[in-house]
């Protein structure tokens, strides 16, 4: 589904993404791991359209998509999840779904907009598909709450609804657990799986949360140093030297 070969990301004389190459299989969660300071973040602004790469190919649905804005991927169906913007926390959880951009992926942007008609169909069709999102997400008992009062977990909640007004194919998910208490972390583990399985969503996820990368995710990439330095099954991928050496600072032999 996703194809990044050899990808470079040069800051001003600094290399912080150095030759990374790895595929993400369609209906796939793949974990990007990795110390303070990888890349990965660099990564997911490359693929996600925000940063054009100084050198490398990234392919998306076997289309070269290099360097292509954060809005057509978007169209394409890549969408990245972001933090509720700052101005939306005034409005209603409701409506801040209704708000995602109009147009679903791969569809003529302004073909809704032709009639009045048609514009009250449209509206009418996203907020049936806002509730739909509320109850998938089990957030109708907030859906009239203000975006800002919610908690750190059912903020998240809301971003990956957000994520589903927009019948995204592939996912990049930027830190899910962070900051997100026990209960509220499992049922977001369990919605994302839902989205993998049954809804076929593909997902990338920054996590540093084990536990987390452990129950969910296959493939596991390990980058450190602006490279990939392991891929494969998260018992794989934990227990390698290189990568306990990344994390740790020193070998694998003293880390025991
Ligand atoms: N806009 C920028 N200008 C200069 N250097 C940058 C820029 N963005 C990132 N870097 C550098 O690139 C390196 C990789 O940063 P990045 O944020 O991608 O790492 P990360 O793996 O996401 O780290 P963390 O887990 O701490 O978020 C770091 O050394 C960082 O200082």
């Amino acid at each position: 589904m996703l194809e990044l070969d050899q990808l470079v990301m040069d800051f001003s004389g600094f290399r912080a993404v150095n030759g990374c190459s790895f595929n993400v299989e369609q209906g796939s969660i793949t974990a990007l791991i990795g110390p303070n300071g990888a890349g990965k973040t660099t990564l997911f602004n490359l693929i996600a359209g925000a940063l054009k790469p100084t050198g490398g190919t990234i392919r998306f649905l076997g289309e070269d998509v290099t360097g292509a804005s954060s809005d057509v991927l978007f169209h394409k169906g890549l969408v990245r999840t972001f933090q509720i913007p700052h101005e939306f926390h005034r409005l209603t959880v409701l409506e801040n779904l209704m708000m995602v951009p109009p147009g679903q992926p791969g569809e003529n942007l302004f073909s809704n907009w032709l009639s009045w008609g048609s514009v009250k169909r449209h509206e009418a069709e996203v907020e049936r598909k806002a509730w739909e999102t509320l109850e998938f997400l089990e957030l109708t008992h907030v859906a009239g709450q203000r975006a800002g009062e919610l908690s750190g977990g059912q903020k998240k909640l809301l971003e990956l609804g957000r994520t589903m007004m927009t019948d995204a194919k592939l996912v990049l998910l930027d830190e899910p657990a962070a900051g997100v208490n026990r209960t509220l972390l499992r049922k977001l583990e369990e919605k994302i799986l839902i989205l993998n399985r049954e809804r076929g969503y593909t997902f990338i996820l920054i996590e540093h949360d084990m536990e987390m990368i452990e129950k969910l995710c296959h493939p596991v990439v390990c980058m450190a140093e602006g490279r990939v330095l392991i891929q494969g099954d998260f018992q794989t991928v934990r227990s390698d030297a290189r990568v306990l050496e990344a994390y740790l600072g020193e070998t694998a032999g003293d880390a025991a």
